[in-house]
């Protein structure tokens, strides 16, 4: 604690150095940095200045941002130093040695020896693997062996020793108790002190280039995979930054219940993304239908939409956009004008020109490549041309002092020899930087229609024999119809993007080196296909429940590995299945798992609580008391009462009349990105990967959960709640709660109470 303190101290006087550094630096740079990013002779001028300037701030702000890191590490390692102890006796060495595990390493003051191992160091996986005895632990020069002696455990808070004790297990079922029965408050919190073998397997697989994490309702998918990221930037602190990880996430409110978890182990979060965010960033201008919504029609629609929207996300369809793009011939591309304040600037048939004359041996992305190049060089000589018009002339007259200073750039009234060379540069800059639109237009491959493409695409397809002629036509005729509205199914996404991305040579991003996937069972094969396709350098780690689906069918653990393996063309696939649930209390996840045709494979935690409780009621005003009564009841006892409901339309039903009762009720929806604590209300879609102190599954009547297909949602509800579930039921129960799981609960009908 001394350490800890004194190295406090240093921190902080460092840090308040760095402060004032980069408060000097950052004003030198605005001084000289007020330049127009837009003018390219300026920029040459000053490009080499303003570099050496930024880079200056950067670092300024850099080293200040590590000191900052540092000082929360070491107020964290205050609270906590360490939670483990491990007794080693190397071969060779006449004593043991003792270390101590913490979340951070801590050295003594002349940087000699470790007083705390971090948690990710090579000897601290004998601590999560090993049992007593002979032991071996991967180090970067290979395989090492030692003998473990002891192993302690202990629960240290604000920096006192609450509990200690010997263990010979992997992580004494004690500790996991203590630490899984601690209230909730709105942030995941890290889980080292207590990871359990299998996801020390997640957390510390290097080699594979796919990890498929199939697991169980709460058995710690997304916690490992945290604790993953974490181990993977300490083992490549030079070659992998947090910017170089993206999550794709269920929804923005699981974003903001994670966002703690790293920084708690001091690094910094990695990129988030949901795929609604990442679609609609592709669309710009689209309303891009969400997962949801999908989810809706879905179950509307017929068959034979069905099949179409299958095929449409199916891994041959999409292969069959790699063979349009490859055998596409000239005439097939859909030109379109490039327009500028509503008149032609580039006609199709020009672009169409251009295009014709790049070889024909070439891929039509790099011919793409050349025809922009040449668009830019035609623009540059137009611009020339633009400047002596009238247009020009009028607005130049018409522009006020501080524009006109702006547009002088370097120079000044006294540069120029006579008016005329004034004038003729100002008109020069002036119509260059109204043009700019026309060049960002080129950029953005604005000359190509891609959603006609898309359409040329899909009339050429050769249909599989279940799909219909007539009803493919209708669709395409659905799609143009939307489109016509800015509108886009989500069915179409994938198939859109691929297509602009082969055919234009873009979208790719090499920069990431690691890809993860939540809630992997919400995406279509269509979308894995893609997002391989955009992170070309990434590897991926996908999870997922098959039985949270709420989606789609069930799928085997190996069916999907082939499954996945194959669309992600994988070298070193691995699949790691996780059993064991943790979150809910053993009554509770009992309950759930009889809910499952194959449920007798989940192993529930031993933590006891109430039996669930299900309330039969028969009437509107019943079933509204039952809910108040409830909502009452376990707001008395916990932070957070989740009300969870099939849809939004119900969610806001049961928000009207807890509002009239009670004052800290929230609505939530797709747009929110916080979680308050108290009374929340929400469809199940938004709490995937969440969870609650209580949850109150609202309306599991037949009525509202037709049977079989909803047992995945009605599962889902279930396993949101750590300590106490009920469910309320406005007349007959649904069938998925089976005979099984009925045995499991508390039964209350109206008549009896
Ligand atoms: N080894 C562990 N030690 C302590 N807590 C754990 C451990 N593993 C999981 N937990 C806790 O169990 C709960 C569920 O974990 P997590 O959310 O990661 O599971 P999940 O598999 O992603 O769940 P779901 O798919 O249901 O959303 C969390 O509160 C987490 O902190």
């Amino acid at each position: 604690m001394k350490q800890i303190d004194k190295q406090i101290a240093e921190t902080k006087k460092a840090l308040a150095d760095a402060h004032k550094e980069t408060r000097a630096v950052e004003k030198n740079y605005s001084e000289n940095a007020s330049i127009n990013r837009y003018e390219i002779d300026d920029i040459a001028e000053s490009r080499a200045m303003i570099e050496q300037q930024r880079q200056l701030v950067s670092r300024a702000a850099e080293s200040e941002t590590i000191l900052r890191r540092q000082l929360k590490t070491l107020q964290n390692l205050k609270r906590t130093p360490y939670f483990g102890r491990i007794d080693i006796q190397d071969p060779g060495k006449d004593k043991p040695e003792t270390l101590y595990i913490g979340t951070a390493s801590l050295m003594n003051d002349d940087k000699t020896a470790f007083l705390i191992y971090d948690w990710r160091a090579p000897i601290s996986g004998v601590y999560y693997n090993g049992t007593l005895g002979e032991v071996r632990y991967e180090t970067p020069n290979g395989i090492r062996e030692t003998v473990l002696i002891k192993k302690r455990q202990f629960t240290i808070k604000d920096g006192r020793i609450v509990n200690m004790f010997d263990t010979n297990e992997t992580v004494g079922d004690e500790l996991l108790q203590a630490a899984l029965g601690e209230q909730n408050d709105q942030y995941m919190h890290n889980i080292v002190a207590t990871i359990q073998q299998e996801q020390n397997d997640i957390i510390r697989d290097t080699h594979s280039d796919l990890l498929i994490v199939q697991g169980v309702a709460g058995s710690g998918k997304t916690s490992a995979v945290l604790q993953r990221i974490a181990y993977l930037l300490y083992h490549s602190r030079t070659a992998l930054n947090a910017d170089q990880i993206v999550l794709f996430s269920p929804n923005r409110l699981f974003s903001h219940y994670i966002s703690q978890v790293l920084p708690s182990l001091g690094e910094r979060n990695m990129r988030q993304v949901t795929m609604s965010g990442f679609v609609r960033r592709r669309f710009e201008g689209l309303q891009v239908e969400n997962i949801f919504e999908r989810y809706e029609k879905r179950q509307r629609a017929s068959k034979q939409d069905q099949r179409i929207a299958d095929f449409l996300e199916s891994q041959p369809a999409m292969s069959d956009i790699h063979r349009y793009v490859t055998h596409l011939m000239d005439e097939q591309l859909q030109f379109s004008n490039i327009t500028f304040e509503g008149r032609v600037f580039f006609t199709a048939e020009h672009i169409q020109g251009l295009y014709q004359k790049q070889p024909n041996a070439m891929k039509a992305a790099n011919r793409m490549v050349q025809l922009k190049n040449q668009l830019i060089r035609e623009l540059q000589r137009r611009v020339k041309k633009e400047a002596k018009k009238d247009w020009v002339a009028k607005e130049l007259d018409s522009l006020d002092t501080q524009q006109l200073h702006n547009l002088y750039g370097k120079k000044t009234v006294d540069d120029f020899r006579d008016e005329d060379e004034q004038y003729a540069y100002l008109a020069y800059r002036w119509a260059k930087r109204r043009l700019r639109i026309v060049a960002d237009a080129i950029y953005n491959d604005y000359f190509i229609d891609i959603y006609s493409q898309y359409t040329n695409w899909l009339r050429q397809l050769s249909l599989p024999k279940e799909i219909h002629q007539n009803e493919w036509q209708q669709m395409i005729a659905n799609y143009s119809n939307e489109l016509e509205m800015h509108r886009l199914e989500m069915m179409h996404a994938a198939p859109l993007m691929y297509l602009r991305d082969l055919l234009m040579g873009t979208g790719q991003n090499h920069s990431f080196k690691y890809v993860f996937i939540d809630e992997m069972q919400d995406y279509s094969v269509a979308m894995m296909i893609y997002l391989h396709h955009a992170f070309p350098g990434a590897k991926f780690t996908v999870l997922g429940d098959s039985e949270q689906a709420l989606f789609k069918p069930l799928e085997l653990p190996e069916q999907l590995l082939e499954r996945l393996s194959k669309t992600l063309v994988a070298k070193h696939p691995n699949l790691i299945s996780l059993r064991r649930s943790y979150r809910s209390t053993k009554e509770i996840t009992d309950f759930a798992k009889a809910l499952l045709p194959d449920g007798d494979q989940i192993m529930s935690f031993t933590r006891h609580g109430q039996r669930p409780a299900l309330l039969v009621r028969s009437s509107t005003d019943a079933v509204e008391q039952a809910l108040q009564d409830s909502v009452e009841k376990y707001q008395e006892q916990y932070e957070t009462v989740a009300v969870l409901t099939k849809n939004q339309e119900q969610a806001q039903q049961a928000y009207r009349q807890l509002r009239r009762q009670f004052s800290n009720v929230h609505l939530l929806d797709m747009n929110d990105t916080e979680l308050p604590s108290g009374i929340l209300v929400l469809p199940v879609y938004l709490a995937k990967g969440l969870e609650f102190d209580s949850v109150i599954a609202y309306d599991v009547s037949q009525a509202n959960l037709k049977g079989t297909d909803e047992i995945g949602m009605l599962y889902t509800m279930a396993t949101r709640a750590m300590h106490d579930l009920t469910m309320i039921s406005n007349g007959q129960v649904s069938t998925a709660i089976n005979e099984k799981a009925s045995r499991q609960l508390t039964i209350e009908h109206e008549l009896i109470r």
